[in-house]
């Protein structure tokens, strides 16, 4: 990581060491929070050139919130389809509002992972997860810790049927049957992350994740009411606000290729956790099927004309697994290296 390139070069510091015994204390981040630290150790501390603009420096109200109540009226969808498509195309990231989860269900959720991250654990950074496989190769559910077993299935199928909702309208806004993407197999393979953000001493000298773009499809995140979450709209970094019962939707790096375009992944990243409460997220991605790492993907064929040639090649499942493995939450990497 960057972090450790700048911090090695101090002289006399020996980074590697220090996250040595770090890890062999078994304290984890959420201990050292714990504990009442008033600064954290340096081997947490990023470059400056990641830190100096942790700030929100937008004046705008935030990310495009879409209210989907109007979908039970047919006549409201034309109207909602394009709001996703604008929102999809612009930002890459939006709120769903009355998409058909109670709210007490958003709340028992994240109360269930909240739980699990108080149970002692030995996080090594300032977030801590639980990361569960749904499908194509699901966990065990007996392998589900016990303490929020229940909501993480249930969770799962939530997140589900609103991923479905949203890409059968992100379909439509590309002027695609709406069941087109789902023939990608993106509902098959998902995977499950329970974040827990705790509180840090010095927000201003780490970050929780840094910035990256989500490399599947689309991503479902459900947040506490603890901010952190930021995207990048043109140059500026904005704060997404927390919104009791809404769902936060972002594209992924496979989908703007997929769509030629038509639609962004954006950056994101979240800032360290300056607030008493833990930030808890909990986010489902939804990939393309890759039990078939010979499946080839690319621009559909549907949206390419001679005014709009393919801005991207093909790529195997196996490729991006590959891209996944070696660059991990490099932003845009699959973007870049695939474009035409
Ligand atoms: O915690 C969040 O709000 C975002 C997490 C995230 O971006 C990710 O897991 O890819
Ligand atoms: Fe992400």
């Amino acid at each position: 990581m960057a972090a450790a390139a700048a911090a090695s070069a101090t002289v006399g510091y020996d980074r590697m060491k220090e996250v040595k015994e770090f890890d062999n204390s078994k304290i984890g981040v959420k201990g050292l929070s714990d504990s009442g630290i008033a600064t954290i150790p340096k081997f947490f501390v990023h470059p400056p050139e990641t830190l100096s603009d942790l700030k929100s420096s937008s004046t705008c109200a935030g990310i495009p919130v879409i209210d989907l109540s109007g979908l039970k009226s047919h006549l409201d969808r034309p109207k909602i389809v394009e709001q996703i498509r604008e929102a999809a195309r612009t930002w890459g990231f939006f709120q769903v509002i009355n998409h058909g989860v109670p709210v007490s269900v958003l709340d028992e959720t994240i109360a269930a992972i909240k739980a699990f991250h108080e149970q002692p654990t030995e996080a090594a950074t300032w977030l801590d997860s639980l990361q569960v496989w749904m499908s194509p190769v699901p966990a065990k559910v007996e392998d589900i810790p016990a303490v929020c077993r229940r909501e993480v299935v249930e969770w799962d199928m939530h997140a589900k049927m609103v991923a479905e909702t949203v890409m059968e309208l992100l379909c439509e806004g590309l002027g695609l049957d709406s069941g087109k993407l789902k023939e990608l197999g993106y509902t098959d393979t998902r995977n499950f992350l329970g974040h827990c953000y705790p509180y840090c001493p010095q927000p201003d000298l780490t970050l929780g994740i840094t910035s990256h773009t989500d490399y599947g499809m689309l991503t479902v995140l459900l947040q506490n009411q603890v901010e952190g979450l930021q995207v990048k709209h043109g140059h500026e970094w904005v704060d997404v606000k927390p919104l009791h019962g809404g769902l936060i939707i972002n594209i992924g790096d496979s989908l703007q290729i997929i769509s030629n375009d038509e639609y962004t992944s954006a950056e994101h990243r979240v800032l360290a956790n300056s607030s008493e409460k833990p930030r808890i997220s909990i986010v489902e991605f939804f990939h393309a099927d890759n039990r078939d790492v010979s499946s080839i993907h690319g621009p559909l064929p549907e949206l390419l004309s001679a005014e709009k040639p393919a801005v991207y090649r093909n790529f195997t499942m196996g490729e991006f697994i590959e891209n996944f493995l070696t660059k991990g939450l490099d932003s845009k990497s699959l973007v870049q290296k695939l474009k035409l």
